[in-house]
């Protein structure tokens, strides 16, 4: 054979090698592979006693973010903080607080009904065919439980519904609250950052416990109410003169129970369309509030006439100042349809609802509004009490006693002042002002309030004519003459 003939060979014998080489790679690893796995797997599961369940991050057609995945991250965040090596930091609440969850490939353990389990977070890096000038990853991150097979329905049962619903309960804790408020019907919202809670708020101390016990006791009830067929909803009625809390203390209500605010508008909803339609969309955990339910709805036939008679025209509320056909916007909300909407609306949407109601005069409303089954609680938020006043001494100027309580607590009983106005004696008017200035101006309006009670009761007495006040606003500091007993902020 000659060197020409040889080297061609050479060269055809080289090119053969490079094909079968090239055909190998491109087939035979990935069946050798997938043989290898398919087969050692079925050897390990012989003697290997451990079920795994994988929990991709990505999940479906569209690669939507597993549900299932994120309840996961939440719910091992506690565990992976104080197990984990390699963790992972995350801001929620509008910037305000760290979420921790533990890196990729680590394992932490848990454990549910004295069994051990284990999980370990872990990704898989798919190549992207697609070009361009970024770097492209294509990370798929996913959890993997691992658990004894003896275990497994407690595990895939109990277990797994443990985890969901607390990660699911953690997410809520986390997430960033809102306050919504309605423009005809369409809601719009900001955040919701109110910082009362029911610490900070003035009331009497077993009157709050039994609040909190209540709103503790209705948001844990899920099973409860679907086991006697109700909608998990609760109603609450809020009265009492303006500056005594109302509003406060839905705010504390939404703090304690991490639920958002739905300010309900009556007055800018047309009909009882746009009411259903804006109580559909309220989402669960939440509060709904319709507030001065006495004004927002003509529930009794009065409120027309009253502002006729008693308002200047340039005093009136803007609304009254529209055309005819525009004008009976409020009406068209019936008692009739809020109170359907109420009982029947909610049975049909999952999830726990508060509505709240809040009047300065309770006397006006409608007795079917206010009857117990529409309204399960009625909370009368009154003026401030020693009880309160000492909330308020320790919220504003952080006294726990002072030689001059004794004083207060003697005119309290004798005089009518809201928490509001107390909280404003009690703020510091600069910021070297002490606090026995702030007292001593607190007892300086309480004995002028006390000497205005004294004389009024005095006129009233000899038959005077008083002069007239707007039932409204006279709460602000009115001296109790007769001290009737057990008005502070008393719960029903
Ligand atoms: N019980 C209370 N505890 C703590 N602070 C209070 C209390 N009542 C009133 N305040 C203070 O007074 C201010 C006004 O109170 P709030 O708006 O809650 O009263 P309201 O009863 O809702 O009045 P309105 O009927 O006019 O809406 C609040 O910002 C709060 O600082």
């Amino acid at each position: 054979m000659s060197l020409r003939n040889m080297i061609a060979h050479l060269g055809s014998v080289v090119a053969s090698l490079m094909f079968i080489w090239a055909v190998f790679q491109q087939y035979f690893p990935y069946q050798f592979r997938s043989y290898i796995e398919k087969y050692s797997q079925r050897l390990v599961s012989f003697v290997y006693p451990y079920i795994q369940i994988t929990f991709n991050e990505f999940t479906g057609e569209r690669l939507m973010r597993s549900e299932a995945y994120s309840a996961i991250e939440n719910y091992l965040s506690s565990t992976s903080s104080s197990q984990a090596k390699r963790l992972k930091a995350d801001i929620v609440k509008n910037n305000q607080s760290l979420v921790l969850s533990m890196d990729d490939h680590e394992e932490v353990a848990d454990e549910f009904r004295g069994v051990k389990l284990w999980w370990a977070s872990g990704k898989h890096i798919a190549k992207t065919q697609s070009f361009s000038f970024y770097p492209v990853t294509d990370e798929k991150r996913f959890y993997k439980l691992t658990f004894h097979k003896r275990h497994r329905d407690l595990m895939i049962g109990p277990y797994l519904n443990h985890v969901l619903k607390e990660g699911r309960a953690i997410k809520v804790r986390n997430r960033q609250r809102k306050l919504y408020t309605n423009n005809g019907s369409m809601w719009s919202h900001v955040v919701f950052e109110h910082p009362a809670t029911f610490q900070t708020l003035a009331m009497e101390p077993e009157k709050k416990e039994e609040i909190m016990e209540d709103l503790t006791t209705f948001s844990k009830a899920e099973e409860f109410y679907s086991r006697i067929g109700r909608a998990w909803k609760r109603g609450y009625l809020l009265y009492g003169p303006p500056g005594t809390g109302k509003s406060t203390m839905i705010a504390a209500m939404a703090n304690l129970l991490g639920y958002d605010i739905y300010d309900l508008e009556l007055t800018a909803v047309k009909d009882n369309t746009e009411l259903r339609k804006l109580l559909i969309e309220t989402s669960s955990k939440s509060i709904i509030v319709i507030e001065d339910i006495d004004c927002s709805l003509d529930l009794t036939g009065q409120r027309g006439k009253k502002n006729e008679k008693e308002e200047p025209e340039d005093m009136k509320d803007p609304r009254q100042k529209l055309t005819k056909d525009q004008e009976p916007k409020s009406s068209q909300v019936t008692l009739s349809g809020l109170l359907n909407f109420i009982d029947g609306l909610w049975s049909a949407c999952g999830g726990e609802r508060l509505i709240v109601f809040t009047t300065n005069f309770v006397e006006k409303l409608d007795p079917a509004l206010i009857r117990k089954g529409r309204m399960d609680k009625h909370i009368e938020l009154s003026y401030c009490g020693f009880e309160a006043f000492k909330v308020l001494a320790n919220n504003y100027q952080k006294l726990e006693s002072h030689n001059l309580f004794r004083r207060i607590q003697e005119l309290l009983e004798e005089a009518r002042m809201t928490p509001a106005e107390v909280a404003e004696h009690l703020m510091p008017k600069t910021v070297s002002t002490d606090p026995e200035t702030c007292l001593e101006s607190l007892i300086q309006a309480l004995e002028s309030a006390k000497e205005e009670a004294r004389l009024k009761a005095e006129k009233e007495a000899k038959g005077e004519e008083l002069p007239s006040q707007d039932q409204g606003k006279t709460t602000e500091s009115q001296v109790l003459a007769e001290k009737t007993v057990g008005d502070e902020n008393s719960v029903h």
